[in-house]
């Protein structure tokens, strides 16, 4: 059997026209905000047509409201900011939100202090006229006081939650560092290495600019590790690292792709000036260090899809490098 369901968005329209009444009477008598209905007089002309009982609780009963004009029922200047805002709502024919405060004379002639919070519907006839206006207003001065001053406790709650985010902030970056970059060298790591390559050399093809990759080896380094040690080895890496870092763009992304393997990839450069960086590079090291280096560069080509095809050019020009002597530098292009 099909079971009538309310879990619509269009109740109204499945409702008969008692049951929407009765729904209609329910909401007005036992919402706890405050309900009025206004006729449209004129522009600056509103009369209050009905209010419900928490309404009335506040301003005074039934025959002290109904058929009053706004200024008769609120004092200066509140009555000037509400025509006004009803105004609004009649002339823009759409609902619209607005928070006011100010005084107000209660129902037992003594002045108050209020605060809403208003929502007011146009309410139209058959030619699209506005002639009422539904308003619900929320009494903000009714909900609970917030604290004017923290409490020493939820004082030292923020401290320690500040505190503890500080931590899982520094914890993060600490994580996100390690699982970029490489531990020995500080370089990044292969795998985020191609990654980052793979974004420039899609930038790069879109908007037709230059880019170059340097792959590059310590030359003999297996000596290294097998007459002083893997320590002197590892020293060795962290030196060629720290050349490079120091002798490229802040732009160039700089990692370790295995061994005694860098990979550099230098975005807006041209075959030529790749040469000149890894020439400056070569001669830096075999300068200031007891290592030397060989290089191959390759550059982008409109047949590159993957930084994998840079790579594999750069190996076959590092490998030309070493058959053609080392500490020396050959390009692709
Ligand atoms: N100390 C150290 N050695 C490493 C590390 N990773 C790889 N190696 C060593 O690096 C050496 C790689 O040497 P190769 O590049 O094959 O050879 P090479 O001696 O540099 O010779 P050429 O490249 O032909 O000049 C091997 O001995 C590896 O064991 C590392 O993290 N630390």
């Amino acid at each position: 059997m099909h079971k009538t369901s309310w879990m619509t968005s269009d109740i109204l329209g499945r409702l008969n026209a008692n049951a929407g009444m009765l729904l209609l009477r329910s909401l007005w008598e036992y919402c706890p905000e405050h309900m009025f209905i206004v006729r449209v007089e004129g522009p600056a002309d509103f009369v209050i047509e009905a209010m419900n009982s928490t309404r009335q609780a506040m301003l005074g009963d039934e025959t002290a409201c109904i058929g009053k004009r706004i200024e008769q029922l609120l004092p200066p200047p509140m009555c000037h900011g509400v025509i006004a805002n009803l105004h609004r709502c009649a002339e823009c024919g759409s609902p619209i939100r607005y928070e006011e405060k100010g005084g107000y004379v209660d129902r037992h002639g003594a002045c108050q202090q209020g605060h809403w919070q208003t929502l007011l519907v146009p309410i139209t006839n058959q030619e699209g006229r506005v002639t009422h206006l539904f308003g619900v207003s929320r009494d903000m001065s009714q909900l609970p006081e917030q604290p004017v001053g923290a409490s020493p406790e939820s004082k030292e709650f923020e401290r320690r939650v500040h505190e503890r985010t500080a931590e899982l902030v520094a914890a993060n970056e600490h994580l996100t560092h390690l699982a970029t970059h490489d531990c020995l060298t500080d370089t990044y790591n292969r795998r985020y290495l191609q990654e980052l390559a793979e974004l420039e050399l899609r930038r790069a093809s879109r908007y037709e600019q230059s880019l170059c990759l340097m792959m590059l080896d310590i030359d003999y380094f297996k000596k290294i590790n097998d007459s002083e040690g893997h320590l002197a080895g590892d020293e060795a890496l962290r030196c060629v690292a720290h050349t490079i870092l120091a002798t490229v763009r802040e732009c160039d992304l700089v990692g370790r792709y295995g061994g005694d393997e860098f990979l550099i990839l230098m975005p807006e450069t041209t075959a030529d000036g790749a040469r000149e960086i890894a020439e400056r590079l070569r001669r830096t090291l075999t300068q200031t260090s007891r290592f030397t280096v060989s290089i191959g560069i390759a550059c982008l080509a409109p047949t590159d899809h993957f930084v994998v095809d840079l790579i594999h050019r750069a190996d076959t020009m590092l490998l030309q490098a070493k058959r053609n002597g080392r500490n020396r530098i050959e390009c692709a292009a």
